[in-house]
């Protein structure tokens, strides 16, 4: 069976730009970007049920959909809010001959690969003939060649077995382009061949489908009720609400995002936390000299505020499966890097004497993760790199800009699983950093 080791399909202009100072470690780390992280992880809202309660309720819906094969759920002791439901046994890759073959693209794929089912946007090839409740052999189409609506089988030695789907939706209706784009599961998957099991997403107002890392990002925050927090890029409001969660919906936490269709999307999560403010605004212009450190909306004034989260935009490399990578151009990896610098140099000013900042991306380029950080010590004579506790993943790379013991104090999680404080994790690649203020600068 074909399997791609690297997500960037010969593009090795990209390739070795993802890690300059420890490019030994690339091929590892790009065949772990393409594997699939097994376990799939719920963060619950301690607001308005327990872990225990939520963790009972999961089981037995567990039980109810998939009887004897119910996957196992577990808590972590490190991570009380967090409750993971274990991957199935691997079953073996063998494809049914007798089925016909339906084709997703990419992003698709590697969402099912995830427990995800397929939506209707992400199907682009369904054989004529195809019929409602029909079992399918699914594929992702790993070049982008297939083109959308395409009614014979779909041949290319680049199309990898995903698994089987059931078919609820037919070609009429995925194809029908006098009317609005189709939207809802167009197939649902039985099986797949990474072994997670395919509930699609169970997020609820109970709990929130979400990466272990950007759970122990906001731990490493460690908001404090009363305090005054700013989420300088917040949409989808993911680490928003966990924010508000630790702080018992207590204090107040801004949340800035300059995509006016991503903070609308984020309202309706927003209904139930009186503390979260969110507003549309661009973050490279959050800090105004003249304006007061209590103003409630932005721009703000200097020392405004206890804690600040950067969880800057980048070029997202760390999510996992990635079947095929969607930056396809050096020019666009290399831009994140000033961006990233534009919304630090806000924050420092933003921040109180004695104050917290955390920088995060969910990516694995040195450029946006340590170089980052070392930039940052150097421009900032008044922040201090703090340990990056509580401790899941490995320490930052080594970095010519930052020495070893500040490269322990920082988190990475990448493909070298041995270093992890906590052993067992399977997630995907993402990097975190802690800073204090130290200085009335
Ligand atoms: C990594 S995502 C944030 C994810 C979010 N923190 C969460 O956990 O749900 C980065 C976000 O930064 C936003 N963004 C990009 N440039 C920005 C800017 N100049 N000011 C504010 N937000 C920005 C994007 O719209 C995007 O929503």
């Amino acid at each position: 069976m074909f399997y791609p080791k690297t997500p960037f399909l010969g593009n090795s202009l990209l390739e070795s730009e993802i890690l300059k100072a420890n490019s030994a470690r690339l091929p590892q780390l790009l065949e772990w970007l393409c594997e699939t992280p097994r376990i799939t992880t719920y963060r619950v809202n301690t607001l308005r049920t327990s872990v225990a309660a939520y963790k009972s309720e999961l089981e037995a819906k567990l039980k109810s959909l998939l009887g004897s094969q119910a996957p196992k759920v577990f808590g972590m002791s490190e991570l009380p809010e967090i409750v993971c439901i274990a991957p199935l046994p691997s079953s073996e890759e063998i494809i049914d001959a007798k089925l016909k073959h339906l084709i997703v693209d990419t992003s698709c794929g590697a969402a099912l690969l995830r427990g995800a089912h397929i939506y209707a946007p992400g199907v682009l090839a369904m054989e004529t003939g195809t019929q409602i409740h029909e079992l399918v052999n699914v594929f992702a189409d790993l070049k982008g060649k297939c083109k959308r609506g395409t009614a014979t089988r779909y041949e290319s030695t680049e199309k990898v077995f995903l698994g089987v789907g059931k078919v609820l939706m037919q070609r009429y209706q995925l194809y029908n382009n006098d009317k609005q784009p189709s939207t809802g599961i167009a197939v649902s998957m039985q099986t797949n061949v990474s072994g997670v099991p395919a509930l699609g997403d169970l997020s609820s107002s109970d709990a929130l489908l979400q990466n272990l890392p950007s759970i122990a990002c906001v731990r490493v925050l460690a908001p404090q009720p009363g305090e005054r927090i700013l989420d300088m890029c917040a949409a989808p409001g993911n680490k928003t609400t966990h924010i508000a969660e630790l702080m018992t919906n207590e204090g107040c936490v801004i949340a800035l995002d300059n995509s006016a269709s991503r903070v609308h999307a984020m309202q309706s999560k927003l209904v139930n936390y009186s503390c979260i403010e969110a507003h549309v605004f661009d973050s490279t212009r959050a800090h105004d000299v003249t304006a007061s450190s209590s103003s409630s909306q932005p721009p703000f004034g200097s020392h405004s505020f206890d804690r600040i989260l950067l969880d800057a935009p980048c070029s997202g490399l760390g999510n996992r499966p990635q079947l095929a990578c969607h930056i396809k151009q050096l020019k666009l990896l290399q831009s994140y890097p000033n961006i990233q610098r534009r919304l630090f140099a806000q924050a420092v000013p933003l921040l109180r004497p004695g104050g917290v900042l955390v920088y995060s991306t969910c990516t694995v380029t040195e450029a946006e993760c340590e170089e980052i950080v070392a930039w940052a010590l150097r421009k900032f004579p008044q922040l201090s790199l703090v340990d990056a506790t509580p401790k899941f993943g490995a320490p930052g790379l080594p970095n010519p800009g930052l020495d070893a013991s500040q490269c322990v104090l920082l988190q990475r999680f990448g493909p070298n699983k041995e270093e992890y404080a906590v052993q067992d994790l399977d997630t995907v690649g993402f990097f975190i950093a802690k800073f204090k203020k130290i200085a009335n600068i």
